[in-house]
């Protein structure tokens, strides 16, 4: 009955505002994520499930390094959400308030505040057409899409639309579309946001390789950022997502996101399972 479950692979189920994640902790051996298996793990029937898959893996420049792979098995280059998640736990297991650590982008600096909260500075938002990536030069600020959207990078592609009401947006309708739009070489992640007040928005989210989720940490940076690029708020903003409340603010020194994280069970994924989805 019982399979040898030390050989199999140790995970913990985050999540941050209903963001949920899958975290492997690759530190010490070779790295374990293939797209395969992080297609087959992203699965809500037949594997774990999440919106993302975090692999921590050694760094000798930093305390950690960091992978971050969509439930489509694709690779992203930022997930603020997943950040803010392990850099808890790392803490947590270093007995530390504050971290660097390294992702496809770059070093990120990460503190956990007096309330318990964690904080990561996600880096400057990539403005530059070719930054964000666009396939051509166009105007950030006004993309020629429908609904007059913002472009902004944060590691990561951001397609931001402002609208009256983010409530009614029908994601599933829209998001695949602009995802995909042969604008984004790279594919984007698709925010709606509408004003609720001085520095307070609504955002809901379809996220590039992982469709509607409960929150996005870095589409809450770059709609922060395009928000205050477009007169509608300050430099610090509110976020309502769909699974809570993320803050952000752009200071001098780079685009800080805020938020809860929740570690809910650990788990191991089993050696047969590991073996079907190399
Ligand atoms: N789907 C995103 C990665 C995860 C972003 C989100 N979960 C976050 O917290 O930033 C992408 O492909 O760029």
């Amino acid at each position: 009955m019982e399979e040898n479950v030390t050989k199999g692979l140790p995970f913990i189920k985050m999540h941050g505002a209903g963001n949920d994640f899958v975290v492997i902790d690759s530190r010490g051996r070779e790295a374990a994520m293939t797209p395969g298996l992080a297609r087959a793990l992203g699965d809500r029937n037949r594997g774990v499930g999440f919106d993302q898959l975090a692999e921590i893996r050694s760094s000798d420049v930093a305390d950690f390094a960091l992978d971050f792979w969509n439930s489509d098995g694709t690779m992203a280059g930022a997930c603020g959400n997943a950040t803010r998640c392990v850099c808890d736990l790392v803490m947590r297991d270093l007995n530390r308030d504050s971290l660097e650590l390294v992702t496809a982008r770059g070093r990120l600096f990460a503190r956990r505040l007096a309330d318990g909260r964690v904080s990561v500075n996600m880096g400057h938002p990539q403005r530059a057409w070719d930054q964000v990536p666009l396939a051509h030069r166009v105007d950030v600020m006004h993309l020629p899409l429908a609904g007059d959207p913002v472009a902004i990078g944060m590691g990561n592609p951001h397609c931001v639309h402002f609208v009256r009401d983010a409530e009614t947006v029908d994601l599933v309708a829209i998001g695949p579309r602009i995802e995909n739009d042969p604008l984004f070489p790279q594919r984007t992640n698709v925010e709606f946001a509408s004003v609720l007040g001085p520095d307070h928005l609504r955002m809901r989210v379809w996220e590039r390789g992982a469709g509607v989720t409960l929150a996005c940490g870095s589409g809450a940076c770059a709609t922060a950022v395009a928000a205050h690029l477009r007169g509608l708020t300050g430099r610090q903003v509110v976020l309502e997502l769909d699974g809570g409340v993320l803050e952000v603010d752009w200071r001098e020194d780079g685009v800080w996101l805020t938020g809860p994280v929740a570690r809910v069970f650990d788990g191991v994924i089993s050696a047969s399972y590991l073996a079907a989805h190399p």
